[in-house]
């Protein structure tokens, strides 16, 4: 990158996504809230959908902030070619965790960087997550601790729901909502990071 470094904007709601970012030294310049329609299309695919709503936060945040450099995130939890949903309630997050009990699922998170120069580059990071087999009062504790709230899957891995998980393959802060190693290496790749 030549020139000053642009500020960094991280489009995001998501406190994790902040948290994440501070334990690789990075601070945003500013964060930009994104409100956009998180609803996926008739048949639309978990990776797709995940690589879509990522590039729509970006273009959002880059629309109010044409002169920084925009970091933009979308995570979802998926079965096979079904995405779960974002739990609000808890009989959304009780279906999530009866579905993921004992079973593979699957973690993607959508990183989009937008650039000042109109270029927007993207990455799609897949974790693979397999849960003990869950018993009744196990959903119902962890149910009662309120961590699902707002999750995508209904669960986060950050708390308590990380006793649950039997295997984990690829990257673990994908999971929780960025994935570190790629988000950097995508800020290196323009010079904004140090190589
Ligand atoms: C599976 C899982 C998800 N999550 C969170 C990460 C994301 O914040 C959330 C998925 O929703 P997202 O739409 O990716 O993010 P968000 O709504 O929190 O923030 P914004 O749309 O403003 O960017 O689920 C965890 O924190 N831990 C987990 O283990």
């Amino acid at each position: 990158m030549t020139g000053p470094r642009p500020p960094l904007v991280l489009a995001s709601a998501s406190p994790r996504r902040l948290d994440l970012l501070a334990r690789i030294g990075i601070a945003p310049d500013r964060v930009v809230p994104t409100d956009i329609d998180e609803t996926p299309y008739g048949g639309e695919l978990p990776r797709p959908h995940a690589a879509r709503l990522a590039l729509a936060k970006a273009e959002a945040a880059a629309a109010v902030e044409p002169e920084a450099l925009v970091l933009a995130a979308d995570t979802v939890v998926a079965v096979g070619r079904r995405i779960l949903p974002k739990a609000e309630t808890e009989e959304q997050a009780r279906a999530c965790l009866d579905l993921i009990s004992g079973r593979r699922h699957r973690v993607m998170t959508g990183v989009v960087l937008a650039l000042p120069d109109g270029r927007r580059l993207k990455r799609l990071v897949e974790t693979a997550v397999t849960f003990q087999r869950l018993t009744g009062q196990q959903v119902a504790d962890y149910l009662a601790i309120g961590e699902w709230r707002g999750k995508a899957g209904g669960y986060a891995i950050q708390g308590h729901a990380e006793a649950f998980v039997r295997f984990l393959s690829g990257s673990h802060s994908n999971v929780v909502g960025l994935p570190l190693f790629e988000t950097a290496q995508l800020l290196r790749g323009i010079g904004w990071l140090r190589p």
